[in-house]
């Protein structure tokens, strides 16, 4: 569909995505995982062209409203026809969309927990898990199989970010961990994403204290 019509309900679209980024924003915020500008979310809108609802660049993550979001491009480049052509799309933009790309995932979380940045400290190529409860909650199994969490060193190239996880992915484990910096977890939609990332937190605390 081309014209108006279109346009009022990809407006209404970006704004119900707008809404939940900006309340599942707060929500990390409120438990210690976005402090200040840190950490921002996206949710996929359309996969063929890639287009994806970012979290603006720079903004406290426990104050975004459903206007701070931008609809960007597989390289993370804002698209020239948006409602606010201003405001500044997430400088990670570009690792959301490969992110996105690879796995299929509705919606990508990244955070800036410090259990993941503690755990990528201690096991920088790759953390091992097993024989844990908490596994299922990513679809593995509780009991006598080993699940790595990828962990990736960080750069300020979102181009050589996104290389380096596409090296490393692993269909089966929705979450990397990005040295020094903090995590990426995903899911078919945003709550599915959030429960990804609050379990593999959970996962990576339990590894750093019984180190
Ligand atoms: C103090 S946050 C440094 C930048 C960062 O890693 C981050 O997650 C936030 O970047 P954004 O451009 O999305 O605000
Ligand atoms: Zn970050």
């Amino acid at each position: 569909m081309t014209g108006p019509d279109y346009r009022v309900e990809a407006r209404g679209v970006l704004e119900a995505a707008g809404k939940a980024l900006a309340a599942e924003s707060a929500r990390f915020a409120g438990i210690g995982w976005m402090r200040g500008t840190s950490g921002n979310l996206s949710i996929v809108l359309n996969r063929n062209p890639l287009r994806l609802a970012v979290t603006v660049s720079g903004l406290d993550k426990g104050e975004l409203t459903s206007a701070d979001v931008v609809v960007v491009d597989e390289y993370g480049r804002a698209v020239e026809e948006q409602p606010r052509p201003d405001l500044i799309p997430s400088a990670e933009a570009e690792l959301h969309a490969r992110v996105a790309s690879l796995s299929g995932a509705g919606a990508v979380v990244h955070v800036h927990a410090l259990q993941a940045v503690l755990a990528g400290h201690w096991w920088p190529d790759g953390i091992e898990l097993r024989d844990l409860e908490m596994l299922k909650g990513i679809g593995r199994l509780a009991h006598d199989e080993t699940v790595a969490i990828p962990v990736v060193p960080n750069s300020q190239d979102m181009k050589v970010l996104g290389d380096d996880v596409a090296k490393v992915f692993d269909p089966g484990v929705p979450a990397v961990v990005v040295a020094r910096h903090g995590m990426y977890a995903w899911g078919r939609d945003l709550l599915q994403a959030r429960h990804h990332t609050e379990i593999v937190e959970f996962l990576l605390q339990f590894k750093v204290e019984t180190r």
